[in-house]
């Protein structure tokens, strides 16, 4: 059967099918080793420094791609309350640029002598790309679902209920664990959804090559932190 009717009989949207559909790379991505070790406890500290360190250049390429996605919905969206979910989205940034300073504060991290790796550059290549305003809405707004989710899966994992994730370490996964931010990428899949339904086939078929690069990206990045393994 075709993925489109699969959703719609099983009454579940597009983003669920693509995921089961590719499970495996999904829960690689929000099952990675450094998650886990966050988890057990075991994480090396140096492996979390260097995630951190990375993750605020990427958060810095993050705002202007939001920004790209709001400006989107403002000119496509077929539905005015997209662009108040994506400014929510957008206003929480400023805060978390703050916080990303004072984290690296504490660990005694340097952020102005960071120096972006590779899989970190071709992150941001893949959020530049998706700036272009030739990338439709549908496409954006699904990558920025899936960004915003797979940190939402993998920290909601590290607080779950016998998790021995270290006391130091707890305030970054409430961050993107916290129940908030996982209504706020509930809302982010909704709008995906929505939009996905509507879709032509080459753009659903563009939606999902863009979610599995995501994921792929995902996996790369939480990848550097194995330098200091
Ligand atoms: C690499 C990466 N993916 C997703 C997020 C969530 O915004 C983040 N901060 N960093």
């Amino acid at each position: 059967m075709e993925e489109k009717a699969k959703a719609e009989e099983k009454k579940i949207g597009m983003t669920e099918t693509w995921l089961r559909k590719h499970r495996l790379l999904y829960d690689g991505a929000t099952r990675h080793p450094l998650i886990l070790s966050i988890r057990d406890g075991t994480i090396n500290i140096a492996s979390f420094k260097t995630w951190l360190a990375q993750d605020y250049l990427f958060v810095r390429a993050f705002v202007p791609f939001s920004a790209s996605v709001l400006i989107k919905a403002w000119k496509e969206s077929d539905e005015s309350g997209d662009v108040e979910v994506i400014l929510g989205g957008v206003a929480s940034l400023e805060d978390e640029i703050s916080w990303f300073k004072r984290e690296a504060n504490k660990w005694g991290i340097s952020l102005s002598d960071v120096v972006p790796q590779q899989a970190n550059i071709n992150y941001c290549r893949l959020l530049e790309k998706l700036m272009s305003p030739e990338v439709e809405y549908t496409v954006a707004i699904t990558a920025f679902w899936a960004i915003e989710a797979v940190y939402q899966e993998s920290f909601a994992h590290c607080i779950e209920e016998g998790s021995k994730t270290p006391a130091e370490l707890k305030e970054t996964c409430m961050r993107w664990g916290n129940e908030g931010f996982g209504q706020y990428c509930q809302s982010l899949q909704k709008i995906a959804d929505r939009r996905l339904q509507k879709a032509s086939d080459d753009e659903l078929k563009k939606a999902e090559v863009m979610l599995l690069s995501v994921l792929e990206h995902e996996v790369e990045f939480w990848n550097m932190s194995r330098g200091n393994v």
